[in-house]
């Protein structure tokens, strides 16, 4: 036994540092780098940095491909940062926001030589930080010693790449009685992950036969159309139409899953917003951020749904990843149930988009 963090705990712990601006230390294959998130960057630390050596930025091929930088390891490219470049530099090659008004942004100096691994493991760490997807690094050597000399949170590439590509283990903390409108008898439950992650919901209607296919929603929470009633999307819509739905039929269960503007989180959904408002849809706005189209990880719903008992389900959904999800992780998807529910004019194009680009069914 020890009192040492383990590689996960160093995870979240440095999900932390990166969101406050504080650089972690990476090591792997030989190599080891200082790593620090392009969003939380201030000018001091990228002095700082540079007193490393040659600074380096990672971005992903997406956000490359928008600024025309050269990539050399498939999904990750690393740009040399220029001696004169500043902070402002570095943010407008990680933040779109301002790409139309001033398009041409290289030459860029795109490196080739070495490995990406590190790079890869920091733009892992910085989306997993719910940041804009772009790390600066800087080579160092001895990254134990140096670690532990300024007090940096030390993370093996090895050890720590297949943690960040899995899902963590759930585990109920609580769970209540709630009559909710749909139906007085409602209950909810909270799951919370070992990794220190966001937890997550599940609202029980009636008492679900276990034995039996469930009435099943897999909801992602979408701040704006959830609370607020936005009508740039069909969440609200949907979140209630799926609830009626199971209190009609006196059983179901719906996961509320705290994967935010398709796991980009909201900070980052009103940067894809922003975009919007520029003209570009919904994938179109996510690639230039430098995210996929949809970075959720639908394998928690699965894992809630198990551990509920649940292991065939009716799906409400237009979504068939959902549904390829769901079979993938053993859960018996037996019928789909279409939710069509609150098209409105402004998210017409929206869930056009979403059925020409993403595949959901009509
Ligand atoms: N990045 C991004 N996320 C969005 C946008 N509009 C809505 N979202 C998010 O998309 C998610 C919608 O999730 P779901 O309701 O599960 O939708 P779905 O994948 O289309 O699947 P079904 O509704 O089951 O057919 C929520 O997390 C929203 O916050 C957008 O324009 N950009
Ligand atoms: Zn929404």
């Amino acid at each position: 036994m020890s009192l040492l963090p383990s590689m996960i705990e160093l995870l979240a712990r440095a999900r932390v540092d990166l969101r406050m601006g504080l650089p972690v230390v990476l090591a792997g294959n030989g190599a080891a780098a200082l790593a620090i998130a392009a969003e939380s960057l201030s000018a001091q630390r990228l002095a700082d940095l540079r007193a490393y050596g040659e600074v380096s930025l990672a971005l992903t091929a997406r956000r490359a491909a928008t600024l025309k930088a050269r990539v050399y390891d498939s999904d990750i490219a690393r740009l040399t940062v220029p001696a004169d470049a500043d902070r402002n530099w570095v943010r407008s090659l990680a933040d779109p926001a301002d790409d139309l008004n001033s398009p041409m942004k290289g030459p860029f100096i795109c490196q080739r030589d070495g490995n990406a691994d590190l790079h890869r493991l920091a733009i892992a760490l910085v989306k997993s930080a719910r940041l804009l997807p772009a790390a600066l690094l800087v080579p160092v050597e001895a990254a134990a010693a140096l670690a532990a000399e300024l007090g940096l949170t030390l993370i093996n590439h090895a050890i720590a790449t297949p943690l960040l590509g899995q899902s963590s283990p759930l585990h109920p903390v609580a769970a209540a009685r709630l009559p909710v409108e749909a139906a007085a008898a409602g209950r909810l439950h909270v799951f919370r992950p070992e990794d220190g992650g966001e937890e997550h919901y599940a609202i029980e209607i009636g008492r679900p036969d276990r034995s039996a296919p469930v009435l099943a929603r897999l909801h992602s929470a979408c701040f704006t159309g959830d609370v607020l009633g936005s009508l740039k999307c069909d969440c609200g819509p949907q979140l209630r139409g799926a609830l009626a739905q199971m209190g009609a039929e006196g059983a179901g269960v719906l996961l509320y899953l705290n994967q935010e503007g398709r796991g980009i989180g909201l900070a980052n959904k009103m940067r894809a917003y922003s975009l919007q408002d520029q003209g570009f849809d919904t994938v179109e706005a996510n690639h230039r951020l430098g995210f996929e189209d949809d970075e959720r990880d639908f394998r928690l719903g699965s894992e809630i749904l198990r551990k509920l008992g649940f292991d065939q389900v009716r799906l409400l959904t237009n979504n068939p990843k959902k549904i390829s999800m769901m079979e993938h992780a053993g859960i018996k998807v037996t019928e789909r149930v279409p939710l069509r529910v609150g098209e409105n004019d402004f998210n017409r194009a929206y869930l056009a988009t979403k059925a020409n680009k993403s595949g959901h069914m009509l």
